[in-house]
């Protein structure tokens, strides 16, 4: 299994005192609670609502109870002194019970039909607030593995957390509540009572609270094995990678490490859930011990004719219910702190610092000065190892340039630095005369067209596939049509069975499949979208092609290009030839600089590449 520094596991803060854990499940409440507001203000204050009658009620009935008990009673004793009783005073009470009842049924009801309509809010609120950020962050902190690790279980469970947690939060408000509103009755009967039934508890709430605490590091200390499962499971179904999963036969190995973490996983699982039942049970039983208790004593003070039937009932009701406020209050618990986790991580990755974007330049210093590589240098961020070493180039309007050298040796790198994905650890890069980080970022990334290798093949519709080069033409088929011409796609597109408007890949009912010379038409078109960029970067675009196609690609290219700059990455010599300036990169240093007819004059590495190329064909 992978171990690279990000994937170990994080430092858990060692809040082990089992109190200090307790108070802990509260800790994200407030957050969830105002997520909730946020979402909807009517549905809160309906669940706040129903969650006080259905926490009050049950000992309304409890007391409806008694009054019936000894109204009975008084009754009865009338029927047998006078030979007559009144039913009414009787049945008024069953009545009124029966309509605490019937609220507590609403209010149940209430409670669970607002949960849902809340759910679906939420679940879309938290999501929409997951991507935002998403699209805040930059490329090297999507790089990050425990960003990403964030994100991804953010969005896993982004409906169902904030809402649990709310839902626990007020589970717990209503049975305390109920406890509460039992224990005012109860201090009739004695203060020691209820002295008792907490000191019963206690023991139980801090075994929860210790093994609850204990399962919530084990969770965050497991996230990378979880990370890693979650990883194999994208492999195994999804569609492409289908296909060397099955011709390597790879689904058996991968299932088999899949199972493997299961296996490590649950042996954690099952440790914790038998120690925290059995003590759970164990202290538990004090509990039990403590109501039976009380209960023995309410019997023997009503033998002993000290309480009424009727207030022996009520009593008798209240533990029975106190204890099962009590339980549900502890499952409640025990499931805020799974809840915490999920929150904390959310709240963790939506306040994640971004970089702000600080320039505001929409124009250059010298206008028409170009592009210029001052000294650049960079390192990729959690890495100590440089991948470019002082750059410098002048590229200006009009003129190509076309980057040559060994895989790896940096050449991606460079442009990921023009287009400001990244900023050069040292140095400077200037557009027009401004340095990059003056620009503003959307007028920057206006002025350029770029197709990196591993382009994207969106499951979109094909003119969707060329409209996303430029969003304010997103839709315009004029333009589909035109950078289609331009990219050498239309051909194709155009003896598509729905042309423009056919759905692509195989995610959606009747998505069709390119091949990889025709995808990489497509993403060429797309950068021939972008009408105001002056700034054309391919980056191996036409790898997939036929020669054919390829020549063609590069004649277009030229016609386009006459007074923007490019930049070009091919690997292949006869593309790179008829450039303004070749640059020779070696493991991230310029090795070489000049036209093709001066580098072979030099006879340095060039020469010997351009060669080794052309043996190859002859
Ligand atoms: N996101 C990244 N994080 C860390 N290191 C990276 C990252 N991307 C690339 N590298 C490293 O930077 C170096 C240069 O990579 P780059 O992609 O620029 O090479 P390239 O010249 O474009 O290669 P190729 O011809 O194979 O496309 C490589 O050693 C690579 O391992």
């Amino acid at each position: 299994m992978s171990s690279s520094p990000a994937d170990r596991p994080q430092p858990v803060p060692s809040d082990t005192s089992p109190l200090v854990g307790f108070f802990g499940v509260f800790r994200y409440s407030r957050r969830a609670l105002e997520l909730v507001w946020d979402t909807s203000r009517a549905l809160t204050i309906g669940l706040a609502l129903c969650t006080l009658v259905a926490g009050v009620l049950p000992a309304v009935a409890a007391w409806v109870g008694q009054l019936i008990v000894d109204a009975v009673v008084a009754a009865m004793q009338s029927q047998r002194e006078t030979g007559d009783a009144a039913l009414w005073p009787v049945l008024r009470y069953v009545l009124f019970e029966a309509l605490v009842i019937a609220l507590i049924a609403l209010a149940q009801r209430g409670l669970s039909a607002q949960q849902s309509l809340l759910r679906a809010l939420l679940g879309q609120k938290v999501n929409v607030m997951i991507l935002e950020k998403a699209g805040t962050l930059s490329l090297a902190q999507f790089e990050d593995s425990e960003l990403y690790d964030k994100l991804t279980r953010a969005r896993r469970e982004a409906s169902a957390r904030p809402l649990a947690l709310v839902n626990k939060t007020f589970t717990l408000a209503q049975n305390a509540i109920s406890l509460l509103s039992f224990g005012v009755l109860l201090v009739q009967f004695s203060p020691w009572a209820i002295l008792i039934l907490v000191i019963g508890a206690m023991p139980v709430f801090v075994s929860e609270a210790k093994f609850s605490g204990d399962a919530f590091r084990l969770f965050r200390w497991r996230s990378p094995q979880t990370r890693m499962q979650m990883y194999l499971e994208t492999v195994l179904a999804r569609e492409d990678s289908i296909k060397e999963v099955k011709l390597f036969g790879l689904g058996s190995l991968f299932l088999e490490r899949y199972r493997a973490i299961f296996d490590a996983l649950y042996a954690e699982d099952r440790r914790l859930t038998i120690r925290r039942d059995t003590w759970g049970f164990l202290l538990g039983l004090l509990g039990t011990l403590a109501f039976y208790g009380a209960y023995a004593w309410v019997v023997i003070e009503t033998v002993g004719g000290n309480l009424t039937l009727g207030e022996m009932t009520m009593y008798l009701m209240v533990f029975k219910q106190g204890q099962a406020a009590l339980s549900a209050s502890l499952t409640a618990i025990s499931g805020m702190y799974e809840d915490n986790l999920y929150l904390s991580n959310l709240y963790e990755y939506l306040e994640q610092p971004v970089e702000t974007d600080s320039g505001t330049l929409t124009e250059g210093a010298i206008p028409g000065d170009g592009i210029r590589f001052e000294h650049v240098g960079f390192t990729y961020p959690g890495t100590d190892t440089p991948v470019l070493h002082a750059i410098s180039l002048h590229l200006q309007p009009g003129e190509s340039l076309a980057l040559v050298g060994e895989n790896g040796s940096g050449k991606t790198t460079l442009i990921k630095l023009l287009t400001r994905l990244y900023s050069p650890t040292t140095g400077r890069l200037l557009l027009d005369g401004s340095d990059l980080r003056e620009w503003d970022i959307q007028a920057l990334r206006r002025r350029i067209g770029v197709i990196f290798q591993d382009f994207v093949r969106y499951q979109l519709q094909v003119g969707e596939n060329l409209g996303v080069g430029d969003v304010d033409a997103f839709e315009d088929e004029a333009r589909w049509q035109a950078a289609a011409r331009s990219g050498l796609a239309d051909d194709f597109i155009s003896r598509m069975t729905s042309g423009y408007r056919t759905q692509l890949g195989r995610w959606f009912k009747h998505g069709q499949e390119l091949s990889g010379g025709q995808w990489q038409k497509i993403a060429l078109s797309r950068a021939y979208m972008r009408e105001g960029a002056d700034i054309l970067v391919l980056d191996e675009p036409t790898a997939a092609m036929d020669a054919a196609a390829e020549a063609k690609v590069y004649a277009r290219f030229r016609e386009h290009s006459h007074d923007k700059m490019t930049i070009l990455i091919s690997h292949r010599f006869s593309t790179v030839r008829a450039a303004d300036q070749i640059l020779v990169i070696d493991r991230g240093r310029i090795v070489e600089h000049g036209d093709h007819a001066t580098l072979l004059t030099r006879n340095g590495l060039y020469a010997h590449l351009f060669r080794l190329q052309a043996k190859g064909y002859q």
